[in-house]
């Protein structure tokens, strides 16, 4: 639920609940006590997460300090109070009684009639129909309400904005240098020029020659600051044109203001004062400008095979509803025969909207990307600037380091000025839906709120003007050529800084309101890196469209001025020039002017969205021209300059160590620009290319492992072998054996499974088979460097992620295939293999006989490498054929282990804990006794540092 901007704010009534439980019962409840009814509401509101909130903030409106105090928070008694005072109220509010009579005739102490919010201020909203109340009895009393519709209290909106046509603007041939000037814009213009320097800044774009806009680097004098000033509601000029095309009662508001009387008074005077004659200007007159001058924008239509935006789609259906009420909206929308059911819709379960562009098809890509790849993975390994698995926002210290633009762009999103200028929407809470095995769990969209993770994220950036990273996958529909041509998935485009941020309405089939609030953005590409990659292919096309193909393409760009990145001053915080903003009278907040129509864009006003008293922003919007456009001159910041490619690997460090985390990351290959996994041990290899890093590094000893600590927490329960037993898992005492090194003697641990479901035993090392293992370890290390022992990492088989998955460690298998992990790609036979796996299977065999007295013999060995932070997630041993012994051998530094019951095994109400944990250090052996200790527990093994296991299992031959 949205704040209250007021004590009286209708707009909380287009809100669930009260949207929904109070539409179409007006006239059968206002002639029966509607207590129980409003009990009923009371109880939906305490479901709105932020319901405590709203009150607190309504009450804030109309009560003093007193209020709270005899009422306070937390105190069941009188959160019901204050909420049934809140319902009642709105009840009130909706049925026209006289709501502020009720609070009077409450008697409350400490309610007190606050100033200047009640009536004055605030805008009588008619309540628009909810969908559901297309089906209630009553449903007539609900539309359009006109009861206390004063029109003078509303601010002057431009209604006709939208008249300005993008491509009457563009269409205008450009003469020497000099961007001509639109005849529409030109009185309008010479109006803020006159006398005053600072007004030049609302100049529209594409007025002035680009020299005068901003100081290239051969500019004696940089300017002071960027444009900043803005325009207060009361003097904005009219955007397009809008006297020709007004209808006779908005001229006759815009001419003829209500005469100002006590009771009348008028708006408060901001900003200019007087507004100033019209004059002529020169278009070679020099003033700094609000629009940046590398702007060459190009009208949607000439990129001739991508879909722009959705409104095309959108328009079939909505032509008419250039000025409708929110409810023929979306009722336009329930139509359209493309809604479908999000689960319906996507590919990844994770859905923006419920609408998809459809994909056109697009010119192949000619070259393949600076940066690119093929699996998700790949990237989150490898670029910096994007470590997020799941969703499209990467953020790190409460601001966005990379956005991710996807397939499910949102209606109104654009790619414009060459992609030097996107618009997305961001911050997540769309509908979803999720399989739980064969059920389908959907989601309804939700609101999304400034202060949700990804949002704050976003504004920050947009408040300190920071640089973030932008990548596109092959479905984002608004890029012009076709990624998957050339088998890209991601392909980076560049740093871009958030220019603008609102919020908007959308229409949601799925949410109770039909509509959610959205937020976007509008990126701007930083200028001081090098041209985008792609404009290089789209000037040729246009070359080739234009006749003159075979001139360099390069050519076409020689009015993209490069700014010299000293040139200009950083001013770390958004600009907003005075053509593209107002100041919203009710909230006091700047709104930018996106749209052709204008509207508070902020989603606490009460007129939020509103074009005016009762209606909202149609759904057929055209942005307004101007908004469009390149603002920021601002060039990427020197600490950004030059980070955006990865930094390549060194693969021959000087103190030898390559298994530390940054060489378990990813690179870039600087030939053919793929980002790739390292999923070989001795080097990295561009899957794409095959250029090839050796990598050299140092076989390290165990010893430099052994004073490793794993994490043990403070409530360790055993010994220095295990951390904890629960569960019923029963612990048999400490056996002391002999081993067949004389005297060496050795312990076992047994831990035994409840229900009879099989033994954990830890042999630990002794002192003679340790040194065993140092070099099993050591031979380890020196096989996979030099080739004999393949250590790779394997696609997993099964997971969400577009692209292959990696497991998180190396591997190599011998003897038996092993179908969990690279099945026979990834084994060789026993008579092949490299000599540590035949040592290891040996000691193993060995210690299973002296500890545990049983003679038992393995076919398969699976050896693991993890470098710093690898581990092996949860997973039981469940290959075919399996037989009921598992034993395997630790080297390097220490690990835990934990076992847990098999999610089927746990009640729903039950908490799934890790029901034992083991610490498993350099040369000890782990066996798991039964078919059980697979069939109902699952393990996982998270090494502290550098560490190699090997793996014994017997598995039935030609199993697979
Ligand atoms: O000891 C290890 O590293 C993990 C072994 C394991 O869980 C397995 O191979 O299934």
């Amino acid at each position: 639920m949205r704040s209250p901007c007021c004590l009286e704010d209708r707009a909380l009534l287009l809100d669930a609940p009260f949207v929904t439980e109070f539409a179409g019962r007006r006239t059968r409840l206002k002639k029966q006590d509607p207590t129980a009814f409003l009990g009923r509401v009371s109880e939906l509101l305490q479901k709105q997460p932020n319901w405590e909130t709203v009150v607190e903030e309504w009450i804030g409106f109309g009560f003093e300090s007193k209020f709270r105090h005899n009422y306070p928070l937390r105190n069941k008694k009188h959160d019901e109070r204050r909420l049934a005072i809140f319902v009642k109220f709105f009840w009130y509010l909706y049925t026209e009684e006289d709501a502020m009579k009720y609070l009077r005739s409450q008697k409350l102490s400490g309610y007190v009639q606050r100033g200047p919010y009640v009536k004055e201020e605030s805008i009588d909203i008619a309540f628009p129909e909810s969908p559901l109340s297309i089906l209630s009895d009553d449903s007539p009393t609900l539309s359009h309400n006109a009861a206390i519709v004063d029109i003078s209290a509303i601010p002057a909106i431009d209604h006709h904005l939208s008249l300005l046509d993008v491509s009457e603007q563009h269409s205008v041939p450009e003469q020497d240098g000099i961007v001509p000037m639109v005849p529409q814009y030109e009185a309008h213009a010479s109006t803020l020029l006159e006398g005053d320097p600072g007004a030049s800044h609302c100049l529209p774009s594409n007025t002035l020659p680009r020299e005068a806009f901003w100081p290239g680097p051969n500019a004696s004098a940089a300017p002071t600051s960027p444009p900043q000033t803005r325009a207060v509601e009361e003097e904005l000029p009219p955007v397009g044109p809008y006297a020709p095309n007004a209808s006779a009662a908005e001229a006759e508001f815009m001419l003829h203001p209500r005469p100002k009387t006590p009771e009348n008074p008028p708006p408060p005077k901001r900003g200019r004062g007087r507004p100033r004659k019209p004059r002529p200007v020169s278009v070679t007159e020099t003033t700094a400008p609000a629009i940046h001058p590398l702007i060459r924008p190009r009208s949607p239509d000439r990129l001739p095979l991508v879909p722009v935006s959705l409104d095309n789609v959108v328009k079939v259906k909505t032509e008419a509803a250039e000025d409708t009420s929110v409810h023929e909206v979306l009722k336009n929308w329930l139509d359209r025969p493309d809604i479908k059911p999000a689960h319906e819709v996507g590919e990844e379960m994770n859905l923006v909207d419920l609408t998809q562009e459809p994909m056109l098809p697009k010119p192949p890509l000619h070259r393949l990307p600076p940066i690119w790849a093929k699996a998700r993975q790949e990237v989150c390994e490898a670029f910096q600037w994007f470590r997020s698995y799941q969703g499209g926002v990467y953020q790190n210290n409460g601001t966005v380091k990379g956005y991710f633009l996807s397939a499910f762009s949102a209606q109104r999103d654009r790619f414009v000025c060459d992609g030097k200028l996107i618009i997305s929407h961001g911050g997540g809470k769309a509908e979803s839906a999720r399989k739980d095995g064969p059920t389908v769990i959907s989601k309804a969209a939700e609101d999304q709120r400034a202060d949700d993770s990804s949002v704050r994220a976003l504004l920050e950036n947009y408040r300190r003007a920071q640089p973030l990273v932008l990548l596109i996958d092959d479905k984002y529909s608004s890029f012009p050529f076709d990624l998957s041509s050339r088998g890209v998935y991601m392909a980076v485009l560049g740093f871009y800084r958030i220019i603008h941020a609102w919020a908007e309405y959308q229409p949601s089939t799925s949410n109770a309101n039909g509509r959610v609030v959205r937020w976007k953005f509008a990126f701007q590409w930083c200028e001081g890196q090098d041209e985008p990659w792609w404009l290089e292919q789209m000037n040729s096309m246009d070359a080739a469209e234009a006749g003159t193909a075979g001139v360099d393409a390069t050519q076409s760009n020689q009015n993209m001025q490069v700014f010299a990145p000293v040139a200009v001053p950083i001013t770390p915080s958004p600009l907003k020039p005075a053509n593209l903003y107002f100041t919203c009278r009710h909230c006091g907040k700047d709104s930018p002017l996106v749209y052709s129509a204008k509207a508070c864009l902020n989603p606490t006003c009460h007129v939020f969205w509103m074009i005016s008293h009762n209606k909202y922003l149609p759904v057929k919007l055209d942005y307004n021209p101007d908004f469009l456009s390149l603002i920021d001159p601002r060039p990427l910041p020197i600490s950004f300059c030059g980070t955006l490619l990865p930094k390549a690997p060194n693969p021959a460090p000087r103190n030898g160590i390559t298994t530390s985390y940054a060489y378990s990351r990813g690179w870039h290959c600087r030939k053919c620009g793929r980002l790739a996994c390292r999923s070989a041990w001795e080097h990295y290899q561009c899957p794409n290319c095959k250029d090839t890093l050796k990598i050299i590094g140092q076989i390290r000893p165990a010893i430099k492992f052994l004073s490793i600590q794993p994490p043990i927490p403070e409530t360790k329960e055993g010994p220095d072998s295990f951390i904890l037993d629960r569960e019923g898992v029963k612990r048999y005492p400490v056996v002391v054996f002999n081993t067949s090194n004389r005297g060496d003697v050795a312990t076992r641990l047994t831990f035994e499974l409840p229900e009879d479901k099989g033994r954990i035993h830890l042999i630990k090392a002794p002192r003679m088979s340790n040194l065993e293992a140092d070099s099993i370890f050591e031979a380890y290390q020196q096989q996979a460097a030099d080739g004999t022992l393949l250590f790779r990492r394997w696609p997993l088989r099964s997971h969400k992620l577009r692209g292959p998955l990696l497991t998180n460690y190396f591997s190599q298998n011998s003897g038996e295939t092993y179908q969990y992990v690279g099945g026979t790609d990834n084994t060789v036979p026993f008579d092949r293999a490299p000599s540590a796996v035949v040592q290891a299977r040996d000691l193993i065999e060995r210690r299973l006989k002296e500890a545990l007295g049983v003679d038992h013999k393995f076919n398969e060995v699976l050896s693991a490498a993890y470098m710093e932070q690898q581990k092996m997630a949860f997973h039981s041993d469940s290959e075919k054929g399996l037989g009921p012994v598992v034993a395997g051998l630790s080297m390097g530094s220490p690990a835990l282990m934990h076992f847990r019951r098999l999610l089927k095994y746990v009640g729903p109400d039950e908490a799934r804990t890790n029901a034992l944990t083991v610490i498993l250090r350099h040369g000890d052996v782990l066996v798991m006794e039964g078919a059980g200790v697979q069939d109902c527990y699952e393990h996982t093994v998270v090494p502290c540092n550098f560490r190699i296991a090997a793996t014994a299992r017997w598995i039935q031959p030609n199993h697979g």
